[in-house]
């Protein structure tokens, strides 16, 4: 199919090319003693009615057939791609209003728009051209806007978002190249389709007028006398269907290829992109001197089809430079959202309150949001836990780790380039990984390379949200123990998400344990192991499995679920799995209550410091 389709283009193009110079005198040349004419030695398929010869005129319309098709496909997709990109980057109600207007107009039939416009226009091949690449705006637009909301959900691009980049540059460097696949095999279909439709505005008598003439023209001209002599009509449409299959084919290999290549690395989503969180309520408690992140009653709500939720409620911490907080708790207590909140990478529709965020001092409401984005992109670094997504697979490593400081600080491709190697450097990586794309490399490196990426902007924070989830155990110690060293070197605060309890507690100095929303324990960390007093705490505890345990014996589990984030109920949020439940924990809330210095615990009957965590799993 390749080759049928490279053989036909190429045809194409060296007629397009040579046709007017080889037959363009035989084509335009009248002949009055061969007016009319079927198909003879000296003329094919026949001659029209001024003896002109029906096969010279065909193969000479062959360059304004194609160059008129191409012109306006190539102008309905630029014009279709900009504006549905669009709707990535803009405002939520500018997103809205282009969506619906894209809605609107996809309405309408295309060929009765393209109709309908060249008529306005007035009759011509210009007018045609024009008409149809507007008719063919719309499709493209949808197309594009369903691809880009697709990319806009990725990690990297969330990634790139922290590092506060543009939005023509996060539509440049992070939309466009990860959606350009698609976007290029439509075009070439649409082409094929471009060029029957332009060929029927002018079989119509809308398009190309004489004398000129292209395909669509022949065929109206031959089609009069059809009956009698078919050839000087089957020879324009031998020609479209030619030409039209010929761009067919190359979309088929085109999109075979990309098949046989493996699935895209993003999903279209039906909905518009998050781009912007809501912005969160002003306000503000007292700042604490020397703390990197301040929080305090973050509240997060989302909405859900079955209305909206709350899976963040309440939730108060504090980070000192060069501190390791481990943030534990089961899946969906609500510990990425946190986060999310703090980095201000919130899904569309998602709500924030809380009385203070501070981040290295700044207020973060009191910031306007251009000043904000920049604080939290050069403050704040994520490392998200799958590094093969929250890398952009389109761009070389070079020009993810470099556009951060090329952007922020105005730094020149070499110096930044500089930086860059050496951010390598301290992750352990050599320079040579520049010029690699994230495909090239492995889990671990590419892990390594998202942690070196948020180094270049030398962060006071990083949140690294389950950052070695998706390793093998050998490679998850190496990159704890780079995020140790990071620390030592640079007195970055990091907050550590995971629901590895064993690891946050020998990784960590102090732990946050989540459980629906809330926090309901701080420790240090070398008492996680036995003096944790939160029952949900010591279970979590005794269901790590050692090297130790029997077995032959199950291993203990948490029995029950989460509650519901759709209906939440008064009380303690683990008062229905709580071994040590009494009848006021089912009515009361407990608040985060100072055991120690350093221990809070939210619960009304906290297990004694003696307990052992395996008694009270089992009870
Ligand atoms: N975009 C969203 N829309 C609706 N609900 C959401 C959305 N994102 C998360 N949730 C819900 O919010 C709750 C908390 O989610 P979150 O991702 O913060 O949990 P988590 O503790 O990080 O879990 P995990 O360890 O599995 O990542 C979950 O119940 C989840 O289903």
């Amino acid at each position: 199919m390749a080759w049928a389709a490279a053989v036909m283009l190429a045809s194409l193009v060296v007629l397009a090319l040579v046709g007017p110079l080889v037959w363009g005198a035989s084509a335009d040349r009248p002949d009055a003693s061969a007016v009319l004419q079927g198909p003879s030695v000296g003329h094919p398929f026949g001659t029209d009615n001024l003896g002109r010869d029906v096969l010279a005129r065909v193969l000479t319309a062959t360059r304004p057939s194609l160059l008129l098709a191409l012109a306006a496909v190539l102008l309905g997709a630029g014009a279709g791609i900009l504006l549905g990109a669009s709707t990535a980057v803009l405002g939520r109600r500018a997103r809205r209003l282009t969506a619906g207007l894209i809605n609107l107009l996809l309405a309408f039939p295309a060929l009765l728009v393209a109709m309908f416009l060249a008529v306005v226009f007035g009759a011509g091949a210009a007018g045609a051209m024009l008409a149809l690449a507007a008719a063919g705006v719309p499709g493209f637009a949808r197309l594009t806007q369903t691809l880009a909301a697709g990319v806009a959900g990725t990690d990297h691009l969330a990634a790139a978002r922290v590092l506060g980049l543009g939005r023509l540059r996060l539509l440049g460097r992070h939309v466009l190249p990860n959606i350009a696949e698609p976007l290029l095999l439509s075009t070439t279909t649409a082409a094929g389709t471009s060029l029957v439709a332009l060929s029927g505005l002018s079989f119509l008598g809308l398009g190309v007028q004489p004398p000129g003439y292209d395909w669509g023209q022949l065929l109206n001209q031959g089609l009069d006398r059809v009956y009698a002599e078919p050839l000087p009509a089957l020879a324009p449409g031998l020609a479209i269907l030619y030409a039209a299959l010929a761009f067919q084919l190359l979309g088929e290999v085109l999109a075979g290829n990309a098949a046989r290549r493996g699935p895209a690395p993003r999903t279209p989503a039906p909905t518009p992109a998050p781009w912007g969180s809501p912005r969160p309520k002003a306000g503000g408690g007292p700042a604490e001197e020397g703390l990197v992140l301040q929080v305090e009653d973050l509240h997060v709500e989302l909405p859900t089809p079955d209305g909206p939720i709350r899976p963040v409620h309440g939730v108060s911490l504090a980070l000192r430079p060069g501190e390791i907080v481990g943030l534990v708790g089961e899946s969906g207590s609500g510990k990425s959202l946190t986060a999310l909140a703090i980095a201000d990478l919130l899904p569309y529709g998602a709500r924030v309150s809380r009385r203070t965020l501070r981040l290295l001092g700044a207020d973060l409401a009191a910031l306007a949001p251009k000043e904000r984005d920049r604080h939290l992109a050069t403050g704040l670094a994520m490392i998200f836990q799958n590094p093969a997504s929250a890398l952009n697979p389109a761009l070389r490593v070079a020009t993810q780790l470099t556009e951060a400081v090329r952007a922020h600080r105005g730094a020149s491709r070499a110096q930044a380039t500089a930086e860059a190697a050496e951010a390598l450097r301290r992750v352990a990586l050599p320079p040579a990984v520049l010029r690699s794309r994230p495909h090239q490399l492995s889990g671990g490196q590419r892990q390594r390379v998202m942690i070196a990426s948020g180094l270049m902007v030398r962060p006071g924070l990083i949140i690294a949200d389950e950052p070695t989830t998706a390793l093998d155990v050998t490679v998850q110690r190496e990159i704890t123990r780079l995020l140790s060293e990071i620390r030592r070197d640079t007195s970055a605060a990091i907050l550590f998400i995971s629901h590895d309890v064993a690891l946050v507690g020998e990784f960590c100095e102090s732990i946050l344990v989540m459980y629906a929303g809330t926090i309901v324990e701080t420790l240090p960390a070398d008492r996680l192991a036995d003096g944790a007093r939160h029952p949900y705490t010591r279970a979590l505890v005794a269901s790590v499995p050692d090297l130790t345990a029997d077995r032959d014996r199950p291993l203990p589990t948490i029995d029950g679920a989460p509650p519901d984030p759709l209906t939440p109920a008064p009380g303690c949020p683990f008062e229905p799995r709580c071994p040590r439940r009494r009848g006021h924990c089912a009515d009361h809330t407990p608040p985060l209550e100072d055991l120690a210095a350093d221990h809070r615990v939210a619960c009304w009957y906290p297990v004694p410091v003696a307990a052992d965590p395996e008694t009270v799993a089992a009870s």
